[in-house]
């Protein structure tokens, strides 16, 4: 795990730990024993510490949090590096990351390449450098960068980290060969003062100014989230403490934070996002499916999608032919391009240049004949099946045969889409969600014709243009909105019954939804839920009058239509659910007009408001989705838990702290999730989804780990 030999007079231990270096047990040990030997051996005057393969140590072996911890401790091999007879280099490069990064502070000297990144990512699974990070970055950095810099998690690039302090010397070519030349260069010098811990806190007197400020934005930026508050106190002690004290702090909010379920959650997170890459269809998986080159793409479509999905592409440096029906839509299409650009640049999440390069990929056009050669297409048109089959029926004539055909359909089953096509092997989902251009997921979606290969190419461009790809079987609604279904339901449901708007959002924002759902139906556009309803009405055969009490043989609320018809559609009318300051508002309060409304359906219809406790609103939400989760993975839309929670997170701003629902759920019990379940079944009746799911009952009787869910998953169709 750790390879020890002598160049010279330095001796060279090499990380061997593929595919990060991770400082799992057998690596900690390894560097124990290396900087022992060196500091004994006759023929050493220096050591370095370097990487094989692809990077510096990319911090501890996550997969040991959570068991018994082994010696050496990180801090004792930190220790023993800290205090060796001979000078230690960190020679750097890839990701040098926690663990890593405190093992490059202990040494006496860190060197890196130009590419290389440096950073204190414990924040994001719940922790804070626990070998001391907190405590020696500020007496290299300063108060307020290492506040920023360990409760963020952000990873710094190599010159920035220079700039900080942080790396001593950016070196090119061979990196060995450079440390090396380093090593013996520092031998001759006194080092013992190169040692983090008799460096003082630079303006440790402005602590409190700087942990003050440090702490309204870590609350704003990251609200719920234990983790970054406890970064802030610990840097914080650095510079009100003693470094032996300081070390003792960290060490206690370390642990307070990995014994919290937050951390929990989050590192299960942290794999279920990479789980999720790993996807498996009839006939192929990511291990035997290849993607098919994408150099150049169209979107069909300029409209607030549309244009969001092309801004992904182009700032990835994809070309973009975009194409409108006529000459207005594709300028306000471009307009609108131009402006998420500029919006993007001013708030630092793209560069000038990044900007300034799309503005030339992009090839506005009115004809399909410019499309034709094209590696992959997006239709991003109206979610109407009639239209969308037209589309794909001029795409069929005029791309090349093998152009990968997209439909950022948000419903609709893709074999239905495909079927206008004499290629339905290439045709697939490519889910994006509102606003494309900032939401995580990418739902990609197989038909039973698609192929596998057509998958690989939609599952690589997700990670291409920075998304998170999760891949689902088709059927109506996919995954991510046939869960929203019920939890957007139940939240009307439960204002008819007796709730206040303001009631539902509170307990979905005190859970740690960034909005409730009514502050949501408000921003997408009551509008468009009330066209939604009516093209589902349209597919059942049957339209929407006041008096429909059943839509498909489920309950149907009629409120979000009384707001259609006072022309309330939310922030674009300044009013909706709640009352904003101006057409196209953000502040939302709450309005009489609203409750009027609310009262008069109530009763118009004979409804006798009753009071709705804060835990009945929970369940009824967030327990009907969770039961049509588990329909979803008895069906084999998707194939494990993982992939449900990761699109929760990324599509819907799920708090990733708490992992996902279906880790939520595991987190509760299921047998108590299910009695709920039938518990709401007896008392909601007329609503399918409170129908208790058998895979859900024989997983609570069974009392089944959740890591084994995934196994009781049907795979027939594998
Ligand atoms: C007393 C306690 C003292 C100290 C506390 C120290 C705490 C820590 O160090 S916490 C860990 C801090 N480091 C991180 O959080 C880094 C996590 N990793 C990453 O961000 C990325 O993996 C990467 C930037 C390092 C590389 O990205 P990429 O090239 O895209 O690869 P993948 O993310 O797909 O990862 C490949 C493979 O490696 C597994 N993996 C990555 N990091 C770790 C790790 N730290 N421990 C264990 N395993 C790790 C990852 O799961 C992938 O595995 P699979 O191929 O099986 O999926």
């Amino acid at each position: 795990m750790v390879d020890y030999s002598v160049n010279g007079s330095v001796a060279v231990l090499m990380v061997n730990n593929p595919p990060v270096n991770a400082l799992g047990h057998a690596v900690r040990v390894g560097l124990k024993t290396g900087i022992e030997r060196g500091a004994k051996d006759s023929r050493v005057r220096s050591i370095i510490i370097i990487g094989k393969g692809q990077t510096f140590p990319a911090g501890a072996d996550i997969r040991e949090f959570g068991k018994p911890s082994k010696e050496p401790w990180l801090t004792a091999v930190g220790n023993l590096i800290k205090t060796c007879s001979k000078p230690v280099v960190a020679a750097i490069h890839g990701t040098c990351l926690g663990g890593g990064l405190e093992i490059a502070l202990f040494s006496h000297y860190r060197i890196a390449v130009s590419s290389a990144r440096v950073g204190f990512p414990e924040v994001t699974l719940g922790l804070l450098p626990g070998a001391g990070g907190s405590q020696r970055l500020s007496r290299l950095t300063g108060l307020p960068v290492a506040m920023e810099m360990i409760s963020s998690g952000r990873h710094v690039p190599a010159r920035k980290a220079k700039e900080y302090g942080i790396i001593d010397e950016i070196v090119s070519g061979d990196l060995l060969k450079t440390a090396l030349k380093f090593a013996q260069e520092v031998q001759s010098r006194p080092f013992k003062d190169r040692c983090l811990r008799y460096k003082v806190v630079p303006n440790a007197d402005r602590v409190e100014e700087y942990a003050s400020a440090a702490l309204t934005q870590v609350k704003k930026k990251y609200k719920g989230f234990e983790a970054p508050v406890a970064c802030v106190q610990a840097v914080r002690s650095s510079a009100e403490l003693s470094y032996e004290e300081g070390m003792k702090r960290e060490r206690d909010l370390f642990l307070q934070l990995g014994q919290s379920g937050q951390a929990k959650a989050q590192q299960y997170a942290f794999f279920a996002e990479r789980a999720v890459t790993k996807w498996q269809m009839p006939g192929g998986s990511y291990k035997t499916a290849k993607p098919l080159p994408v150099r150049s793409t169209a979107v069909i479509g300029a409209g607030t999608m549309g244009s969001g999905i092309a801004v992904c592409l182009l700032s990835a440096g994809l070309p973009v032919y975009l194409l409108e029906q006529n000459e207005k839509f594709l300028q306000s299409g471009v307009k609108l391009i131009e402006s998420i650009m500029a919006g993007s640049v001013k708030l630092g999440k793209v560069s000038m240049e990044t900007a300034k390069r799309a503005a030339t990929l992009l090839k506005p056009t009115l004809s399909y004949d410019d499309i034709k050669d094209v590696d992959l297409v997006i239709e991003a048109v109206f979610e109407n099946l009639d239209i969308k089959k037209e589309v794909f029926s001029k795409l069929d004539k005029i791309c090349k045969p093998s152009a990968i055909l997209c439909t950022n359909t948000s419903t609709i089953d893709i074999n239905r889409i495909s079927s206008a096509t004499s290629r339905p092997e290439k045709v697939v989902g490519t889910h994006f969600f509102a606003p494309a251009y900032h939401m995580k997921l990418l739902e990609n979606i197989y038909g039973t014709k698609t192929s596998p290969e057509a998958v690989a190419t939609v599952m690589k461009l997700g990670k291409t243009i920075n998304k998170v790809p999760v891949l689902v079987k088709s059927c109506h609604g996919f995954l991510a909105n046939r869960m929203n279904a019920p939890f957007s339901s139940e939240a009307i449901f439960l204002v008819e019954e007796g709730a206040s708007p303001q009631e539902v959002d509170q307990v979905n924002e005190d859970f740690g939804m960034p909005m409730g759902p009514f502050k949501v139906r408000d921003l997408s556009g009551i509008d468009i839920s009330w066209r939604i309803n009516r093209e589902v009405a349209k597919v059942l055969g049957t339209s929407i009058t006041k008096e429909t009490r059943f839509l498909g043989g489920n309950r149907y609320c009629g409120l979000n239509d009384d707001f259609y018809d006072k022309g309330r559609y939310g922030r674009k009318t300044g009013k909706g659910w709640y009352l904003y300051e101006k057409v196209g508002g953000k502040t939302a309060v709450a309005d009489p007009e609203a409750e009027e409304i609310i009262n008069s359906y109530r009763q118009s219809r004979g409804i006798v408001k009753r009071k709705i406790t804060p835990q009945e609103i929970f369940e009824r939400q967030f327990y009907s989705a969770i039961n049509e989760g588990f329909r979803i993975l008895e069906e084999g839309i998707c194939n494990m838990p993982e992939e449900i929670d990761i699109s929760w997170i990324y599509g819907f701003s799920y708090p990733k702290y708490r992992g996902g629902p279906m880790f939520y759920a595991s987190q509760i019990g299921l047998q108590r999730v299910y009695d709920r379940i039938c518990h709401y079944h007896e008392t909601c009746p007329y609503s399918i989804h409170w129908v208790p799911n058998r895979l859900l009952k024989k997983l609570a009787e069974n009392n089944v780990p959740f890591t084994q869910w995934a196994n009781h998953v049907s795979k027939s169709k594998m």
